[in-house]
């Protein structure tokens, strides 16, 4: 999103036109709705952890925030310049650890409140990292290949002071994918003079990419999914999916396979919904020759509110935040919410859910098969070793069944909800790791 800020130059007889510009216009939602739910969230697991009051200052405060002019050239020779950023929540664990996303709405609230997510999501899975996350407030599909790949390398250009195989080491997210992280590793290794595959995860198999992380975060889903079920058979549960991306897409596609009946899934395009359940496979095709989910033949379109109020068994909101809220929680009616997404469920959302009997897994622990994978693609790269896509599937069910198990548990032994027992477990680690390592000077 570009901002347009007038000159501040007197207007003169020859009225010289306004000079574009980007001067920075925070805060702005909707990305404080998401940190105000992030600091919400951390409130609330430091009061059941007891946390002192500089310690939930130093957890509410990201360690590094970066914002850059990313100028990018169009194909009529224009230039075009946009926002971008890049946040180290926390790394008192390790380096940081996050997705890249480009959409035109994101800016530096939203990417502080999802940097927050993957400090919590690696801590409760267990990873050495801290977390991260970037943005441009760009919408790719309005760009071309060569002008997303100019953004792509001059965006990461701006954020070098930031990232490294060691300091902070970047994947995709919403808008972005293998293509991207692959620019990433080109444009950071020409930098360095040597190929650097540690720099980025999610690349593609032949830079050093992970066998396993295409899928990774919707096995996650489907993982944390068929354990929320507790041992119910997945045979014929009806499950609707909000976003038909590279998490949401993957999920239908996997709890399908799992026996699992998808009866409606959604993306920006539109809805779609047969009660008999929805030909994933096909549908995948018309998507990719559409564009979209909109007008696939085999099924009656519904509206966006429509999907996320279906009386289904489980509800995967895997697109954007926010998508479960005060103004349409009490409609929800499924039994079961399991977030693909980060941060799909408002604060008050979570409220009413929980007075429905309504059972929710949180994102940081749902969606967290993708950072597993990430770390596995990481360590493979920088020991110059590689693994089996099955040593890499064992791996991520091992790390989800022991997080899902601890959550579980810490939330029957306090009588908590699934949110804030993650919670809990996320930032009690990494106030562990504050105590002990000691505040400098
Ligand atoms: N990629 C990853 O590794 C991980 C991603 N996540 C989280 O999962 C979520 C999705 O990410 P990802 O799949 O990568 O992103 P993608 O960009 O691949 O997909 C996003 C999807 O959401 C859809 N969408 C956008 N707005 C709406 C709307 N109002 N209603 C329905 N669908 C909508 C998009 O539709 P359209 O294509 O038509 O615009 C698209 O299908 C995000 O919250 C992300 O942070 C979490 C863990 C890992
Ligand atoms: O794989 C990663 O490093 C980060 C994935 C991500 O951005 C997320 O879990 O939200």
């Amino acid at each position: 999103m570009t901002v347009m800020v007038p000159s501040t130059t007197p207007a003169t007889s020859s009225q010289a036109p306004p000079i574009p510009s980007i001067i920075p216009d925070l805060p702005v939602p909707p990305g404080r709705q998401a940190l105000d739910s992030a600091l919400h969230q951390l409130g609330r697991a430091a009061d059941l952890l007891g946390l002192d009051d500089g310690l939930r200052a130093m957890l509410a405060t990201p360690r590094r925030s970066l914002m850059v002019a990313v100028p990018v050239r169009r194909e009529d020779g224009s230039v075009r310049v946009v926002r971008g950023y890049r946040v180290q929540h926390n790394v008192s664990r390790g380096p940081a650890k996050g997705g890249i996303r480009f959409h035109p709405a994101t800016d530096l609230n939203e990417v502080t409140a999802l940097a927050m997510w993957m400090t919590w999501k690696c801590a409760l899975v267990n990873l050495p990292y801290g977390g991260a996350k970037g943005g441009v407030a760009v919408d790719p599909a309005a760009l071309t290949a060569r002008e997303l790949e100019r953004l792509t390398r001059r965006y990461v250009n701006e954020i070098l002071p930031l990232i490294g195989p060691e300091q902070d080491i970047p994947a995709p997210d919403v808008g972005t994918d293998e293509q991207t992280m692959a620019w990433i590793m080109d444009t950071y290794s020409v930098k360095a003079g040597y190929s650097v595959p540690g720099i980025v995860t999610g690349k593609p198999p032949v830079l050093g990419g992970s066998l396993g992380l295409a899928g990774a975060t919707a096995l996650g889903v489907q993982i944390a999914t068929l354990a929320a079920l507790d041992g119910r058979d997945p045979e014929g549960v009806t499950v609707a999916v909000q976003g038909f991306g590279k998490v949401g897409a993957l999920t239908a596609r996997s709890l399908a396979a799992a026996g699992c009946r998808i009866v409606a899934v959604s993306d920006a395009t539109g809805a779609v919904t047969d009660p008999s359940g929805l030909d994933v496979g096909a549908l995948l095709e018309h998507h990719a020759e559409a564009g979209g989910v909109r007008g696939y033949p085999r099924a009656d379109a519904l509206s966006h509110d429509e999907l996320l109020e279906l009386d289904v068994d489980v509800l995967v909101p895997a697109a954007l935040e926010g998508a479960i809220h005060a103004g349409n929680a009490s409609r929800i009616r499924a039994g079961l919410v399991v977030e693909g997404a980060n941060g799909p469920t408002t604060p008050e959302a979570d409220r009413v859910l929980s007075d429905a009997g309504i059972t929710v897994v949180p994102d940081i622990l749902a969606n967290a098969g993708g950072v597993i994978v990430s770390y596995l693609e990481w360590v493979q790269n920088t020991q110059a070793c590689s693994w089996s896509s099955g040593e890499v599937e064992r791996r991520l069910r091992e790390l989800m069944r022991d997080a899902f198990g601890e959550v579980r548990e810490a939330a029957a032994q306090r009588g908590i909800s699934l949110r804030d027992a993650a919670h809990m477990i996320g930032v009690g680690r990494v106030a562990e790791a504050h105590r002990v390592r000691g505040l400098y000077p």
